[in-house]
C-alpha cells in the first residue's frame, strides 16, 4: 500500500512545458502560491542547451514519443510524434523558431465567438513579448523576459537558400513577424547565448524561490474531482502516489497530454468514456477532437561540400510564406530549409545537402485522441493526416516550389546541389502524390484538443474554464480552436500569457 503525501497551494500548474511556465511566472509575480507539477526530470542537459542537437533528442527519455495509429492516406505508416517530457516541455525538444502567426488567424478565433482572442487582443501580448512591430503600428516595448534573437550571422548555405529562393520569384521579407508573412525569411530564434531559451529558463526558473514550487518526475494521472468542482490532481513520484489540492488547477500537459488527463479523469464524450471503463463525471463530446497539425514533406539535394552550422544556431535558419494557389487571403504553405539532408529510413545518399522541408501550415485535414482499451495506456492518436485532398495538391504544390529553389542559380551553381529527393519519383503527377503520402513528417505543431469556444464541440470557455467543471482550466495549445499559420510555440506562450492574466482579473485582491 503506497503512502501519500499532500501538497496545498492557490493554484497548481500541471505541465511546466511552455505554456505551463508563463503561467506558473505570471500567477506567481502576481503573489499566488503556485504548484508546478512535471512528468518529466528538472537537470541540465547539454542536448536541450545546444539548438544544433534537437534531433538527438527524439526517441530519447525526454520525448514522450507518441505514435499515431495507422495512417490511412499516408501508405499505414505510424508516424513519430515528438512532444518534450522534461522541464520546459516540447519547447525543450522544438528547434526555437518564433512565430506569431498571421493577423486573421486571432480574427477567426475570435469570430468563432471567442471574446478578447482577436488580433487586436492579442497582439499587445506579442509585442510586450517580442517587440517585433506588426501590422496594426503597435509599438509595445518587450519585456525582456523571453529573448528572440533577430540578428545573427547564418550559415553560408542558407544565405544561398534564400537568395535561391529569390531567383525562384519570392520576394525576400526582413520581418516575417511584421507587416506581412509572405516571402523569403532568416527566422527568429528564441535563443540566449547560443543556449536554446525555454521559457522554463526564462519565466519559471527565477520565480521558483519566490512563490512558485515544481515538482518534477511525476506524473499526473487524473484531476481530483469533487462532484463538477475539480479540488486538486493526483501523480506518481518514485512509486508513491501523491495529492495535491488547490483552489484552482490549470491544465497545460499540451495538445495530446492535456485531452488525455481530462479523459482519464472522467471528462469527455460519455459513450466512448463508458467504453473505456472510465466513470463519466461531464459530458464533454470535444474532449480529443478537433485534432489539428502541420505537415512537412523532404525535398533533398546533395551538395558538393559540407555546410557548417554556426554554433549556437540550429540547423534550419530559413523558411518562407508562400500560397499554392494565388486566390488564398493568407498563406497556406511554409517550407523551412536545413542545411543537411534529413532523409527518412528508406533514403539513401551523401552526407552533404540540404533538406528543403516542403510545409502546410493550413491543413483541411483534422482528426482525434482517444483513450486506449485501458485508458492507462499510450492514447489512440489519428491525425487523419491527408484525409483531405486539399493537403494533398497543397503539399504537392510545395514540394514543386522547393524543387525550383533547389534548382535556382544560387543552389545549383554555388552549391553543385542536386536534387534527389522526390527527384525521379515525382516525374509525374501520380508519382507526385505517391511521394507525399510516402514521405509526410508531422510539423510538430499539434493544437485543438480541448478547443475553445461556445458550441457543443467546445472544451473551454474564451476565460480558459472547462465547461461544466469549477476549479479547472486548460492553457496551452490544446486550446487552439485552429491551428495558426506558422509554428505553434509563440501561440503557446501568449496563451500562457493571457490565462495568467484572465485568472488575475477573476480575483483581483489575492
Ligand atoms: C520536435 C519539435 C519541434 C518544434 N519546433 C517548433 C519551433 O521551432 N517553433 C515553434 O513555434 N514551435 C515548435 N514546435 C511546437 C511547440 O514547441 C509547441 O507547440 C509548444 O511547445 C506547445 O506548448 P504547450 O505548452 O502546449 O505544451 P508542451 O510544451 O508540450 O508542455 C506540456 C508539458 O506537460 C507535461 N505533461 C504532459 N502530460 C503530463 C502529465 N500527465 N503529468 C505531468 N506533466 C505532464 C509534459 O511533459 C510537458 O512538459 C515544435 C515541437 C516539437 C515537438
Amino acid at each position: 500500500m503506497s503512502q501519500e503525501r499532500r501538497h496545498q497551494a492557490d493554484v497548481i500548474v500541471v505541465g511546466a512545458g511552455t505554456a505551463g511556465s508563463v503561467v506558473a511566472r505570471r500567477l506567481a509575480d502576481a503573489g499566488r502560491k503556485v504548484l508546478v507539477i512535471e512528468a518529466g526530470p528538472h537537470r541540465d542537459e547539454p542536448a536541450v542547451d545546444d539548438p544544433a542537437r534537437m534531433h538527438e533528442l527524439w526517441n530519447s527519455p525526454l520525448d514522450w514519443a507518441f505514435r499515431t495509429v495507422p495512417q490511412e492516406h499516408a501508405d499505414g505508416r505510424r508516424l513519430h510524434l515528438p512532444r518534450g517530457k522534461v522541464v520546459g516541455g516540447s519547447h525543450a525538444l522544438n528547434a526555437m523558431i518564433w512565430v506569431r502567426g498571421n493577423p486573421a488567424d486571432y480574427d477567426h478565433w475570435a469570430s468563432l465567438g471567442n471574446k478578447g482572442w482577436s488580433w487586436r487582443d492579442v497582439h499587445p501580448i506579442f509585442a510586450r513579448i517580442d517587440g517585433l512591430g506588426g501590422p496594426d503600428g503597435f509599438d509595445g516595448e518587450p519585456d525582456g523576459i523571453l529573448d528572440i534573437v533577430t540578428d545573427y550571422e547564418p550559415a553560408p548555405v542558407q544565405r544561398s537558400i534564400v537568395e535561391a529562393a529569390r531567383q525562384a520569384g519570392l520576394p525576400v521579407n526582413p520581418n516575417y513577424n511584421g507587416e506581412r508573412q509572405d516571402g523569403v525569411s532568416f527566422m527568429h530564434f528564441t535563443i540566449r547565448d547560443e543556449r536554446r531559451l525555454t521559457t522554463a529558463r526564462a519565466y519559471l526558473e527565477p520565480v521558483l524561490r519566490r512563490g512558485a514550487t515544481i515538482v518534477p518526475d511525476a506524473n499526473v494521472r487524473r484531476l481530483i474531482l469533487e462532484g463538477r468542482r475539480c479540488v486538486g490532481v493526483e501523480w506518481d513520484r518514485d512509486g508513491e502516489v501523491e495529492r495535491g489540492y488547490a483552489d484552482e488547477v490549470v491544465v497545460c500537459a499540451g495538445a495530446i497530454g492535456s485531452p488525455v488527463l481530462l479523459l482519464r479523469s472522467g471528462i469527455g464524450d460519455a459513450d466512448a468514456l463508458g467504453g473505456s471503463g472510465v466513470d463519466v463525471v461531464v459530458h464533454l463530446p470535444g474532449v480529443g477532437r478537433n485534432l489539428q497539425d502541420h505537415w512537412l514533406v523532404p525535398v533533398i539535394a546533395s551538395t558538393d561540400r559540407p555546410s557548417t552550422t554556426p554554433p549556437g544556431l540550429p540547423h534550419t535558419q530559413s523558411h518562407l510564406f508562400w500560397r499554392s494557389r494565388p486566390d488564398l487571403p493568407v498563406p497556406d504553405l511554409q517550407p523551412l530549409h536545413f542545411g543537411v539532408p534529413l532523409y527518412e529510413s528508406w533514403m539513401d545518399g551523401p552526407p552533404n545537402g540540404v533538406s528543403l522541408m516542403a510545409g502546410l501550415v493550413r491543413p483541411e485535414s483534422h482528426g482525434e485522441i482517444r483513450l486506449a482499451a485501458d485508458p492507462a495506456d499510450a492514447p489512440l492518436i489519428d491525425p487523419r493526416v491527408l484525409s483531405h485532398e486539399a493537403d494533398l495538391e497543397a503539399l504537392a504544390a510545395a514540394v514543386r516550389l522547393c524543387q525550383e529553389i533547389i534548382a535556382a542559380p544560387d543552389l545549383r551553381d554555388t552549391w553543385g546541389a542536386r536534387e534527389l529527393y522526390p527527384g525521379p519519383l515525382a516525374e509525374n503527377t501520380d508519382g507526385l502524390h505517391a511521394y507525399v503520402r510516402r514521405s509526410v513528417v508531422t510539423y510538430h505543431h499539434q493544437v485543438g484538443t480541448c478547443k475553445m469556444g461556445v458550441d457543443d464541440d467546445a472544451v473551454v470557455d474564451p476565460d480558459l474554464r472547462v465547461h461544466g467543471v469549477e476549479g479547472l482550466r486548460v492553457a496551452d495549445a490544446s486550446i487552439m480552436p485552429t491551428v495558426p499559420t506558422g509554428n505553434t510555440n509563440a501561440p503557446a506562450v501568449m496563451i500562457g500569457e493571457r490565462a495568467a492574466a484572465l485568472m488575475i482579473a477573476a480575483s483581483p485582491g489575492r
